[in-house]
């Protein structure tokens, strides 16, 4: 038998989707391997929101299949997407402004509690047990993401990138075993960016976590990734290593718009 970190984590198979008369993925196949970092790049259109919306659920789509840990996503419903273990972020950040940084961070391990609503309402010792480990994951998470110092902070007092990581410290609280980051390098400075590369390596070797970024920076992409995929009109046009995907003609096409 195989090793388990030696399996892909996600495979994706000849996956299609169609609005309408636009097929925004045609047959679109991949691997991500466990442990491992991987940019989705492409022109605007190419399908690459389409594809995170059809990982997390909130697309279907017409042909094809997305294994999970070897098993169909679609077995799963989409609000069981975060206790399956995919967690997300997004492109626009989803923060609560008025509420703290530790709160928005705490609110993310909420998804994954086996707590109901009355159960929490009466604070049964379950739910009291499970406030602390929450309290205690929150706690490392803040400490992973360099957010100690501003836990206590609105988060609409904090300038973007640091808003950026409480999103991302939100997202872990799920403990995904799978993150799907979107854009997160959008409206950060040089400096913040080169910040983001050195934290999402940190994260993928403290916690062993997978990553699917889409990300417009190239120069992010391409010193984080392990692994690049490059879509174009919805197809698949290139899939390796950041320095093979970087040189293949069909990518340099692509972007240029010009023979290369
Ligand atoms: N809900 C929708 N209804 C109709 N068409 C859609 C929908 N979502 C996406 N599309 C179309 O599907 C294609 C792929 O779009 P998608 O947003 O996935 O591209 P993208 O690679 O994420 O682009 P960008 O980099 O600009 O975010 C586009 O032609 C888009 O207009």
């Amino acid at each position: 038998m195989q090793e388990p970190r030696a399996q892909a984590l996600l495979e994706v198979t000849g996956v299609t989707v169609r609005f309408g008369g636009i097929t925004a993925l045609d047959g679109v196949s991949f691997k991500v391997m466990r442990g491992t970092i991987a940019g989705l790049i492409g022109p605007n259109g190419a399908g690459k929101t389409t594809l995170f919306n059809c990982l997390s659920r909130l697309y279907g789509f017409s042909e094809g299949e997305i294994l999970f840990e070897g098993k169909p996503l679609t077995d799963t419903p989409p609000h069981g997407i975060a206790a399956l273990g995919i967690g997300r972020t997004f492109q626009n950040l989803a923060l609560f402004r008025t509420m703290s940084v530790r709160d928005n961070v705490m609110l993310g391990g909420h998804a994954r509690s086996a707590s109901g609503f009355l159960s929490n309402a009466l604070r049964l010792p379950h739910v009291q047990r499970e406030e602390r480990q929450l309290g205690a994951r929150a706690s490392q998470v803040i400490d992973l993401l360099d957010l100690q110092a501003v836990a206590a902070t609105p988060v609409a007092d904090l300038p973007f990138g640091t808003q950026k990581r409480v999103e991302l410290a939100r997202a872990l609280m799920s403990q995904p075993k799978l993150l799907l980051l979107d854009e997160p390098a959008g409206g950060l400075n040089h400096e913040e960016v080169d910040g983001l590369r050195l934290l999402l390596r940190r994260i993928q070797s403290e916690l062993q976590l997978t990553m699917l970024l889409v990300e417009h920076h190239m120069n992010l992409v391409m010193r984080v990734s392990d692994q690049v995929i490059a879509l174009d009109f919805g197809r698949k046009i290139a899939d390796g290593t950041p320095a093979e995907v970087r040189e293949n003609p069909d990518v340099v096409r692509a972007y240029l718009g010009v023979e290369a």
